[in-house]
């Protein structure tokens, strides 16, 4: 669905260049549903602009939906639905009047493009807001009129720029509720970016980790935190002699990433938590070393991130977001 190859976008800027891809090479599978995470400034925007045709590449060439972006950009618009960072759709108009304008504007014949306002306002739950004005929706309810303008033309394709910024948790799990359904239900591929680890950690089949134009992971989530990050294996000694002790037969266990102490505490970073901390817990037990605590602890996004820069993401992203689970809560 997409194929990228060395692609990279420069802008000239008070006589300095910034580098804000340098050189992309993706795969994307039709029907998967891709995260480019990363802090800001990264390159995501950009990455996403050049692949939905609005900046031209500096150099390099990406296919899109099986056209050109440069040779072909109508072509590859007519596949693909865009949701940027703003708001789409005019705050004058009502909300149903911008749907099927929007679908005119896609060559629809108007009967065509009222019945798929009417399923789009449906299925994204704004038949009652129909005919309100766009200026009096709430965040939550525009950016899903802003999902169903991408959407009318029934793209293979949906680009989503920070969909969620900006919103409290239940309208961001509520979005997320509706794109995967409609992911589901017509196999739209879908490529968002966002600095929310949780929301790329949850909804992602696929996460690229962005960092200064580059793509410097790619993978599941799970294969990223297994892979990169590892589970957290922490366990409290009674004294600083045991967690010497501790360091030692912890460095001992098979595949350990890192061994650190602090204090009495002893920290292994290591893949398979779960089955080396009993087998740590025995070997301690048979060399006359008391464990007083154990704890597992999984690993985020954010450490992957920590594993490959040295820093995390939190400190490198200006947004914050309030925690977001699957069930919404
Ligand atoms: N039109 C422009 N002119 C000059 N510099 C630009 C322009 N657009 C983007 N940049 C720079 O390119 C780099 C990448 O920006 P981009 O918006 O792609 O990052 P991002 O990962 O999407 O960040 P954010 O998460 O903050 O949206 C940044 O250093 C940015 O300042």
């Amino acid at each position: 669905m997409i194929h990228t190859r060395g692609l990279t976008r420069s802008f000239r800027t008070r006589g300095e260049t910034v580098e804000a891809v340098r050189g992309l090479d993706i795969d994307i599978e039709a029907g998967s549903v891709v995260a480019f995470l990363g802090p800001n400034g990264a390159g995501k925007t950009t990455s996403l602009r050049m692949l939905t045709t609005l900046l031209p590449p500096s150099s390099g060439t990406a296919v899109v939906a099986g056209h050109d972006v440069v040779d072909d950009p109508a072509a590859v618009r007519h596949r693909i639905g865009y949701l940027g960072q703003g708001n789409s759709a005019g705050s004058n108009f009502r909300v149903t009047d911008e749907l099927v304008t929007q679908g005119r504007a896609y060559g629809l014949r108007r009967s065509e493009s009222r019945a798929r306002a009417e399923r789009l306002l449906t299925a994204l739950e704004l038949e009652g807001l129909a005919q309100r004005t766009v200026g009096t929706l709430s965040g939550g309810q525009r950016r899903r009129l802003d999902i169903a303008m991408a959407l009318v033309h029934e793209p293979e394709l949906l680009f989503l720029d920070e969909p969620t910024t900006g919103l409290d948790p239940h309208s961001r799990a509520n979005i997320w509720e509706h794109v995967l359904r409609l992911h589901k239900e017509l196999g739209t591929t879908v490529v968002f970016t966002t600095h929310y680890l949780e929301e790329a950690d949850l909804w992602a089949e696929r996460v690229m980790v962005v960092d200064h134009g580059r793509v410097i992971a790619d993978g599941s989530p799970e294969q990223l935190k297994a892979d990169l990050a590892g589970d957290r294996v922490t366990v409290g000694t009674a004294d600083r002699a045991d967690a010497a002790r501790a360091v030692e037969l912890a460095r001992a266990l098979p595949t350990v990433h890192e061994v650190t102490a602090e204090g009495t505490e002893v920290q292994v970073r290591a893949p398979h938590g779960d089955a080396q901390l009993p087998l740590l817990l025995r070997n301690l037990e048979a060399a006359g070393v008391r464990a007083i605590t154990a704890r597992l602890t999984r690993p985020t996004l954010d450490d992957v991130f920590l594993s490959l820069t040295g820093r995390t993401l939190r400190e490198s992203t200006d947004a914050t977001a309030p925690t977001t689970t699957r069930d919404g809560a």
